[in-house]
């Protein structure tokens, strides 16, 4: 198992017998002088410098941690040389790579991928993580839920399952987990095996973030395609579906929202804010899917708001625990953060009161926050199971559940810790709730699930595509092989002139570190946020990213969902995603609310090779051009199932049959 190297020394010493005792072919094989940046002087340093604030900057510390903690974690120098040589994308031999590659499918391959017609398979990249998980959530009891645990072995959902042909299939070698599980990278808790060995291992945050401020609250300005939203067909279905609203004026709305709408510079709702303000409002369950940047958070929280305005019921509360009235579900703690600045931003000035709770921060700070009762909790799964569990907060009041990025909050990942949510002995039945669910992305095999978590008479939502990328981001996909990659990333930077407000995703964690601190070293101001950074490194990476003091955030999957960010320009996919799903997510950073976007995607024929159907779909659906390398890769577009609900009774509005908003 895992060697533990407590001193430089020791690395040194075990650096120099390695070197004295190989070859010289193996020497240029595994060793990474090739680079200018990752040589052994750099291992060194890392490993010598570790924790030297004043002699490495802050993405390199982070690096030399990485490599100390890649160190610890690999049996010899020679794996821990393997390591770094992917990481650095250095060519091995054909043995090595043969070697290694038989290394990574020991520990689970990529699953399948099947059409959109069928149901959904699961794939998993890790299958030794994904049983860990599951077995350690099925063993959990509420009160050993832990607060702040970062999901990083997540299993990966692969759609499977007949359909028409566009899916993927087939395993792949495994070389994009490293050590990171399967890279995915959410901030929730689960499994209790990790949280009682993470509870000795690790300290209990102390983390206070911030006070809330009004310039937490400024988001994206609607650009010049926003009319053009206009255009989108927006498929409704249901029963008694209530009529959509043209205008905030007449949408039933209090005053108070009203004026804040004026406020926030929001003077024509969005479509999914037509459709979704009077369904919530008339009391009915609503699941619906809209394009990413298109007001999906404003088309919940304002019609909440309005009810519990409208409505108020008993606030039940003492000092030690809390009945909200409604919760608000993200996948992710900067997610989290997010939702509940817009309910702030919407709310202030009100008597609705809201609180956050989300890991990585200090339990103490989020119950006192508690203590005079709140309305809306915004929450992370996690660190709401331990409140839960520890009676801090029940559902004995609750009036609204909801799920945004409602796929991802119920694919294998998340759905134990929802499923625990939903049926804890405090939660409200289903016919005493309304439950609103909401993503850009909601495949046949969710809405499935998600259906019974609803009333049975829901009214299903579709702005545009379900699932469609952004028409206003322009998409280009690069054949690039895995050795290039850092090459052409500053070439693609070096093309935008002005690289500011650029984001880097990548599948692994310290990949992340890596490429921000080689960026750095290019003079590219850069951070990176990814579930092993602090929790107040993540936000500050974030702020420095906001603000454009940093130009580049090197992002791990962490970041490919809902986040809000003024003045993106340019989403750059160094490493393809695992599914298209989250390749719409990750460029749906970019080209928001009718601005103008751009991404970048290198397409690595050897491992992304099961995306290219999927992709192509995805361009012809946003009027892209499709480079022939993906169609002759077999990608081919099968035309267009993706208004389904899966419950049928489909009336159509909006795009030429009318054009009334
Ligand atoms: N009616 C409106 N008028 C002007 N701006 C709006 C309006 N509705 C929302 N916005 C702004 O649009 C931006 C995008 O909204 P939001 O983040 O809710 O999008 P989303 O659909 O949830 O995106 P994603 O799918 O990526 O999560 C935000 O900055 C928000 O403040």
């Amino acid at each position: 198992m895992a060697k533990k190297h407590n001193s430089a020394d020791s690395h040194k010493t075990s650096l120099a017998k390695y070197q004295g005792s190989i070859s010289s072919k193996n020497i240029s094989v595994f060793n990474p002088i090739s680079t200018n940046f990752l040589n052994d002087d750099f291992v060194l340093k890392c490993i010598n410098y570790y924790g030297d604030d004043n002699y490495f900057s802050d993405q390199v510390i982070s690096q030399s941690k990485l490599a100390k903690n890649m160190y610890s974690s690999c049996k010899n120098i020679i794996d821990f040389y393997k390591e770094i040589c992917i990481m650095g994308q250095i060519k091995m031999s054909d043995n090595e790579w043969y070697e290694y590659s038989a290394q990574k499918e020991d520990r689970g391959g990529r699953g399948g991928r099947g059409g959109r017609g069928g149901g959904r398979g699961r794939g998993f990249y890790n299958n030794r993580n994904y049983d860990e998980g599951v077995n350690g959530n099925d063993n959990c009891g509420w009160g050993r839920q832990e607060d702040d645990q970062e999901r990083s072995s997540r299993p990966r959902g692969g759609r499977g399952g007949g359909g028409s042909g566009r899916g993927r299939g087939g395993g792949r070698v495994n070389d994009r987990n490293g050590g990171d599980g399967d890279g995915s990278d959410f901030a929730a808790g689960d499994g209790c095996d990790n949280q009682q060995a993470l509870a000795s291992d690790k300290p209990r945050p102390t983390y206070i973030p911030p006070e809330i401020t009004d310039e937490d609250c400024y988001g994206v300005e609607a650009g010049t395609n926003f009319n053009h939203y206009e255009q989108i067909v927006v498929k409704v279905s249901g029963d008694n579906v209530p009529k959509h609203i043209e205008s905030f004026k007449n949408s039933g709305l209090r005053e108070v929202l009203l004026d804040k709408l004026i406020k926030c510079n929001y003077t024509t709702p969005t479509p999914i804010q037509k459709y979704s303000i009077p369904i919530i409002n008339s009391g009915r369950d609503l699941m619906a899917s809209a394009q990413t940047g298109s007001g999906k958070t404003a088309a919940f929280v304002l019609p909440i708001v309005n009810i519990l305005i409208s409505q108020p019921t008993n606030l039940n509360y003492d000092r030690d625990y809390c009945e909200p009235h409604c919760v608000i579900m993200s996948p992710t703690r900067e997610l989290a953060i997010q939702i509940r600045d817009v309910v702030f931003k919407l709310t202030s000035g009100t008597c609705i009161k809201q609180s956050i709770l989300y890991g990585g921060t200090a339990t103490g700070h989020q119950r006192n926050q508690l203590n005079n009762g709140v309305h809306i909790i915004v929450a992370t799964p996690g660190r709401l199971i331990d409140f839960v569990g520890r009676g801090i907060v029940s559902f004995k009041s609750l009036r609204f559940f909801v799920l945004d990025e409602a796929d991802r909050m119920l694919d294998m990942g998340f759905k134990p810790d929802i499923e625990r949510i939903l049926n804890h002995e405090t939660m409200v039945t289903v016919n005493n709730r309304q439950t609103l669910l909401f993503s850009a992305t909601l495949a046949n095999d969710i809405q499935m699930l998600a259906k019974s978590y609803l009333k049975p008479n829901y009214i299903f939502v579709a702005v545009g595509e379900i699932g469609g990328a952004c028409k206003d981001v322009v998409q280009e996909i690069k054949e690039v092989s895995k050795f290039e990659k850092k090459k052409e990333l500053i070439k693609v930077l070096e093309s935008l002139g002005d690289c500011k407000g650029t984001m880097v995703f990548v599948e692994q964690k310290r990949n992340a570190d890596f490429i921000a601190a080689f960026l750095s070293e290019k003079d590219f101001p850069t951070t990176s946020i990814h579930g092993d950074r602090e929790q107040p490194e993540r936000e500050k990476a974030l702020r420095d990213f906001k603000s454009n003091k940093m130009k580049i955030l090197v992002a791990t999957a962490v970041a490919a969902r809902g986040l809000d960010i003024k003045g993106v320009n340019c989403v750059i996919n160094f490493d393809m995603p695992a599914s298209v799903d989250e390749y719409v997510h990750r460029i749906g950073r970019t080209g928001r609310l009718g601005n103008s976007g751009r991404a970048v995607s290198f397409y690595d024929s050897s491992t992304d090779s099961s995306l290219a159907s999927e992709l192509v779909r995805i361009l012809k659906q946003a009027e892209q051009e499709v480079p022939s390398f993906l169609s002759e890769g077999g990608g081919s577009y099968g035309g267009s199932d993706a208004f389904n609900d899966i419950r049928q009774s489909v009336h159509t509005d909006g795009g030429d049959e009318d054009d009334q908003w």
